[in-house]
């Protein structure tokens, strides 16, 4: 009854409850208090092994997998990724923050971001990041100038925008030529021969990601091949041989039955023999491959627990809908994507479902609808909600809209339930306010 593709590995169903890492998840909203999520540990090694394998099986030079945190990070995953022997992708000061409290090796680490501050990047100069990856040629003389005292040239990889039109939704498709991000193919020499100039810099390799939720493999191996090109165009304008290539991350997750499974070892194979083909066609060495997944890596791991706090009927007693107590601050992507999950009542998980029903959120805006037309059971109040796949991109873009603490977030394994970060608090939202000074006020003058 539970699709495997949804739900975490150790899901099971138990008298109507829903089981995850050896937990019973009701008993745990009823400990915990909801909105809620969890994360299965066993999922989540295990995509990370996934993808680890995978690489190791089909391409036969070395390959790295970084952990792209944005789709998640704090510091118990980056130091689970780190244990998994991944890298990590980081877009601010702070997430070099985390991964430096979580003990990461920083040579794991590339940098990334269209609008990296000038603080961003003396960290990462300072903490010795494995790569800065130059989106464009403002932040790139930025960088020289910065890196010019430096001891240790600074490893750079410069981001393409390959021109491929990724099949998935309009705002998480970065790969055309107009995209925001990237250097167009046409304007990389100015870009390289910047760098090969700069004492401070080290020009390894080149990036492209052409975005995000894609099923279509034939557009990360149309990047690769593009990537491969424009290495060899290198090679034979400047005479350098760059060592790495890394076409991103994307790979697409099913959210409902009707979508396809994530299939990480149909990507490895994909991208390994697009860059073999590649490599072949222009005589070019097999160079470090190094993907960057954050959904297919962390979203079926995660659960979101919700619960029943009140419904709305229609005249005729219909149930229209069922309001929760989360909803678009802890997960904003359906009002942002239109974005469709899969729920099951965690508490009465046999229950047959009746008519469909939408599940509101509990904000103040009438797109905060978490699920609609859900085949759920007319549920009672009080009833706890499970929704699959809100492990990626859900906390990590919560916001605390209506004054609401963002939730807490539980490690389940084997029936031990670990707080990896703990539920926000009212005095948490308050420390940032302060009062007005203690003046006279314009009217009593
Ligand atoms: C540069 C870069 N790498 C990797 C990713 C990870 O993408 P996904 O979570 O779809 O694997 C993203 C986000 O789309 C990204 O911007
Ligand atoms: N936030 C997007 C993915 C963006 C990927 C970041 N480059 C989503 O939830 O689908």
């Amino acid at each position: 009854m539970l699709n495997p593709h949804l739900w975490p590995d150790t899901a099971r169903l138990e008298a109507g409850q829903l089981w995850v890492g050896g937990v019973a998840l009701p008993a745990l909203a009823e400990a915990y208090a909801t909105p809620l999520y969890i994360i299965d540990e066993v999922t989540l090694r295990g995509a990370m092994r996934a993808y680890r394998h995978a690489l190791a099986r089909h391409y036969p030079a070395p390959s790295r997998v970084h952990y792209a945190s944005k789709a998640l990070l704090n510091i118990a995953v980056a130091q689970v990724a780190q244990q998994e022997g991944l890298g990590l992708d980081l877009v601010s000061a702070a997430e070099l923050l985390v991964a430096r409290r979580a003990g990461v090796d920083m040579t794991s680490i590339h940098l990334h971001g269209n609008a990296k501050s000038d603080a961003e990047l003396h960290r990462a100069l300072d903490w010795g990041v494995g790569a800065v990856v130059v989106d464009n040629l403002d932040e790139l003389e930025r960088l020289i100038a910065l890196s010019a005292g430096h001891p240790q040239p600074q490893p750079v990889l410069l981001r393409v925008a390959p021109d491929i039109a990724a099949h998935t939704h309009a705002h998480i498709a970065t790969g055309a030529a107009d995209a925001k991000f990237g250097f167009p193919l046409a304007a990389l020499p100015v870009a390289i021969e910047r760098i090969l100039a700069a004492p401070g810099l080290h020009l390894r390799g080149l990036h492209a990601h052409i975005g995000s939720q894609i099923f279509e493999l034939g557009q990360l191996a149309a990047t690769v091949q593009v990537l491969v090109a424009a290495l060899a165009q290198i090679r034979a304008q400047y005479g350098v041989t760059l060592e790495e290539l890394s076409p991103g991350g994307g790979l697409g997750v099913p959210y409902t039955d009707a979508m396809p499974a994530t299939d990480i070892d149909g990507y490895a194979q994909a991208l390994a023999a697009a860059t073999q083909q590649a490599c072949a066609a222009h005589n070019f060495p097999l160079p470090l491959l190094t993907v960057e997944p954050g959904r297919s890596i962390i979203a079926r791991a995660g659960v979101a627990l919700y619960r029943v706090v009140a419904r709305k009927f229609a005249a005729d007693g219909r149930l229209l809908y069922l309001h929760v107590d989360g909803g678009m601050a802890d997960n904003i992507r359906p009002a942002l994507y239109a974005a469709r999950y899969t729920a099951l009542l965690a508490n009465r998980a046999d229950a047959p479902p009746t008519a469909p029903v939408s599940v509101a959120g509990r904000y103040c805006e009438s797109g905060d609808i978490l699920l609609r037309d859900a085949p759920l059971p007319a549920a009672q109040l009080g009833d706890v909600l499970a929704v699959a796949g809100a492990g990626a991109y859900t906390l990590s873009m919560a916001s605390t809209y209506n004054m609401s603490p963002r939730p807490a977030l539980l490690l389940l394994n084997a029936g031990q339930v670990q707080v990896i970060q703990r539920r926000e608090t009212e005095e948490d939202l308050l420390a940032r306010d302060l009062p007005l000074a203690a003046t006279e006020t314009p009217q009593s003058r």
